[in-house]
């Protein structure tokens, strides 16, 4: 049978059958033949093997965006959690000085709010060593003179606040030890004359945001570390003149009842109520877990470690090598931002080459204001910051899911009876409950990202409260999938 002769293939020319072939020359042609072909198989496949390794090797890449306390480290610490638990396992001792910290700033915090509404300390409470100077400094210069409040104070009530003094060093001792990430963000922060816009990384980045180009490859370990270091070194010259970490345990400890008196207290609850502090809201909220963290051998649960607050600054890359799920084996690269307005100039660099974006929005925070700008809504906030990310010509073909965040929160405030209209106008008298304003919340959302695509692309949205790690890894396994599909079609395109 003779042989056609192929223009496209190379080896149809090259072995093209001589005229007049005697039945040997022609087995032995053949046989030289599928030794070619054998040859050339392999060569395929020990490419495909490379290319699919390669494929394998290059690391997923989701950038975490949103505004300052939207949740975007809380959402990482999920992934973590439930992906790479060794090294979440080997983390979770390393926070017990941030969870000491959050539990320190919320009773500091109670203290500041009865101060504004107590009487000075009579004189025979208090004592030479007592901070209430110091504390004085720190609070609102309106102080009501005796019989002055509104609410029944006893000198049990004085007596607890100057008890609980010592709290203050605490603080500002945590505070220096973990470094900036540690305090939050103050409206003084960013200069009035600054003028701070949501999308400060649309235009020229103003000089004084330069700084938040820094790139840090461990994340919160740099600040976790800074207390490990002093807690676990074994020689005393390691150690601090001025800070044990042993010492925070050790006054925690005894201001136990003293804190748990005065979060129970029924006087400090009305002026919390008069004065609409809803401190369950706060970031980093353990005073329900005095009980627990205030003692000599606390060690942080998985819990306790995703309700810890710690600031986010610049941006920092995180790398994780999942252990289960579908990418198991495979090497995820996170990137966690600082969302306050003054850090955002630092996103950009890190639009480009990602597989996918998680935007989160807390929508509990629809009649809160920004802590870096007291002037402007929260949510009016998220909106531009979605419109300007949806709209951003460098994301055009990057996969964005949304969350809507701390749906648990809303819930909350919607049922203490909190009305939408009043921070939203457009809300109208829409129903006050939680499915009707977060179908609103989306749809607005929705509009806002088909108006500014540069090319159509699919609206993907959650609702979540990452705190509830039960239900954000069955979200996470959703956003897992999808990453996925895309991280590999583009890994094919390559
Ligand atoms: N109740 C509740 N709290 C949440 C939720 N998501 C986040 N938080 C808490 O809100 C606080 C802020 O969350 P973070 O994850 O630190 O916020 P972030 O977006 O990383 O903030 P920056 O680093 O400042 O940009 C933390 O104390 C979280 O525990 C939620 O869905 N529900
Ligand atoms: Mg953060």
């Amino acid at each position: 049978m003779g042989r056609s002769f192929d223009a496209d293939d190379p080896f149809s020319a090259v072995l093209a059958p001589p005229p007049n072939e005697t039945p040997a020359e022609k087995a032995a042609r053949e046989k030289k033949e599928a030794e070619a072909r054998r040859v050339s198989d392999e060569i395929d496949d020990m490419l495909r093997q490379e290319r699919a390794a390669l494929k394998k090797k290059r690391p997923v890449r989701v950038l975490l965006l949103g505004q300052s306390e939207s949740g975007k480290s809380t959402t990482l610490k999920n992934f973590q959690l439930t992906y790479a638990r060794k090294a979440w396992a080997e983390e979770r001792s390393s926070w017990k000085a941030v969870v000491q910290l959050n539990l320190v700033r919320n009773v500091n915090a109670l203290l500041d709010t009865i101060s504004r509404e107590m009487g000075p300390l009579s004189p025979r409470s208090q004592s030479p060593d007592s901070d209430m100077e110091e504390e004085a400094d720190s609070m609102p210069s309106r102080e009501a003179s005796p019989g002055d409040s509104p609410f029944p104070f006893t000198e049990h009530h004085h007596l607890l606040k100057l008890r609980l003094g010592p709290l203050r060093r605490i603080q500002r001792d945590l505070e220096v030890r973990l470094g900036s990430s540690a305090t939050e963000v103050l409206p003084s922060s960013a200069p009035a004359s600054e003028n701070t816009s949501a999308a400060p990384f649309d235009g020229p980045v103003p000089r004084s945001q330069q700084e938040f180009y820094v790139r840090s490859n461990n994340g919160w370990k740099s600040a976790l570390e800074k207390i490990r270091f002093l807690s676990g070194g074994k020689s005393d010259e390691r150690r601090s003149k001025d800070f044990d970490s042993s010492e925070v345990t050790e006054v925690l400890a005894e201001c136990r009842e003293d804190m748990k008196a005065l979060w129970e207290d029924p006087v400090v609850r009305d002026v919390l109520e008069k004065n609409k502090v809803r401190m369950e809201e706060s970031s980093g909220f353990f005073l329900n877990d005095i009980d627990r963290i205030a003692t000599r051998d606390y060690q942080p649960s998985d819990d306790d470690v995703i309700r810890a607050r710690l600031r986010t600054l610049g941006v920092q890359e995180y790398r994780f090598v999942f252990e289960i799920g579908r990418t198991a084996g495979h090497e995820w690269l996170m990137f966690d931002v600082g969302g306050a307005r003054t850090s955002r100039a630092a996103w950009v660099p890190y639009f480009d080459d990602i597989d996918a974006v998680i935007f989160l929005a807390p929508v509990s925070a629809f009649d809160e204001k920004l802590a870096e700008d007291r002037r402007v809504n929260r949510l009016e906030d998220s909106y531009l910051l979605w419109k300007s990310i949806s709209g951003s010509k460098l994301l055009a073909k990057t996969q964005i899911i949304l969350f809507l965040n701390k749906i648990d929160l809303l819930e909350k405030k919607l049922a203490s009876g909190v009305q939408v209209r009043d921070s939203v106008p457009s809300f109208g008298d829409r129903a006050n409950d939680a499915a009707t304003v977060t179908k609103y919340f989306q749809q607005h959302f929705r509009e806002i990202a088909r108006q500014s695509n540069p090319e159509p692309r699919p609206f993907f949205v959650h609702l979540t409260s990452v705190v509830d790690t039960k239900s954000t890894a069955t979200t996470l396994s959703i956003v897992e999938e999808g990453i996925l599909r895309d991280h590999l079609r583009r890994a094919d395109l390559l």
